[in-house]
């Protein structure tokens, strides 16, 4: 993997028995007051959409909690998740929008596209009719989606490959006919390419923010804010 891409993980706390803190012939150390954590850089929006049953909810969890689920509940609306990555050296808050499948859902969902800078259209490589959904699927991004938004079509559940319907080709001719639309095949299940789903998203994004003045948008719940990809003075407290 590009190591850009490395999610930083948690250091185990105190290992090798006792930390050094707690030492009462460490008195000095102990009263040394601990950094605040690093405010984040940016804070950007990405949305998930696609067919019900297809792994939506199922792909945010991999990624945010590296949990996966065999019998989740189908979502009600929508639900979200944020977790912190970092790239470029920059920290970046990314705040994971999980829509309902459900056609029903579309009046809430279609809310929170304009807010999103990048938008990940999944299907399930092993049901036709969500791959024969993906056109309305663009509509719903061609309507409601800022035009600036990136987006990554993803053929989820790799991990059935015996029962594939969908070929890797078939997903691919799908994405290339859309500008600017990258592609992958992933497994939730078997957390196959599902950071690289996300890095890869943010790094397009960053790409296309950092250099460009990314415009002023608003998001989900009306209020306003300075660019869905806000860049905070790295010394903010
Ligand atoms: N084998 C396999 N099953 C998966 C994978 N991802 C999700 N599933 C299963 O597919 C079913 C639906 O997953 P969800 O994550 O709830 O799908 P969703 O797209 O969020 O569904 P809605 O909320 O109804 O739109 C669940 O039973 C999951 O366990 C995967 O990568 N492989």
């Amino acid at each position: 993997m590009d190591p850009r891409y490395d999610i930083p993980t948690r250091r185990a706390a105190g290992v090798g028995g006792g930390s050094a803190n707690s030492s009462p012939a460490l008195g000095s150390q102990s009263r040394r007051r601990k950094m605040p954590p690093r405010p984040a850089d940016f804070k950007l929006q990405i949305i998930i959409i696609g067919s019900r049953g297809v792994g939506k909810t199922s792909i945010m969890e991999r990624f945010t909690d590296d949990t996966f689920c065999e019998a989740c509940k189908s979502t009600v609306g929508v639900d979200f998740k944020i977790k912190t990555v970092e790239l470029r050296g920059k920290k970046i808050r990314l705040q994971i929008w999980d829509t309902a499948g459900q056609e029903r859902f579309n009046s809430i969902t279609s809310a929170y596209y304009r807010s999103a800078k990048g938008i990940v259209l999944v299907y399930d490589i092993t049901k036709q009719e969500t791959f024969d959904d993906l056109p309305k699927w663009m509509k719903m991004i061609d309507k409601y989606a800022s035009e600036e938004a990136e987006l990554l079509l993803v053929g989820n559940k790799l991990d059935c490959e015996t029962d594939r319907i969908i070929s890797r080709q078939q997903g691919e001719r799908f994405s290339s006919r859309i500008s600017g639309m990258r592609f992958c095949e992933a497994s939730a299940k078997d957390n196959f390419n599902v950071d690289e789903i996300f890095l890869k998203l943010v790094d397009d994004i960053l790409s296309k923010c950092i250099n460009p003045v990314c415009s002023d948008t608003t998001d989900a719940s009306g209020s306003s804010q300075q660019g869905a990809l806000q860049q905070r003075p790295v010394s903010a407290a």
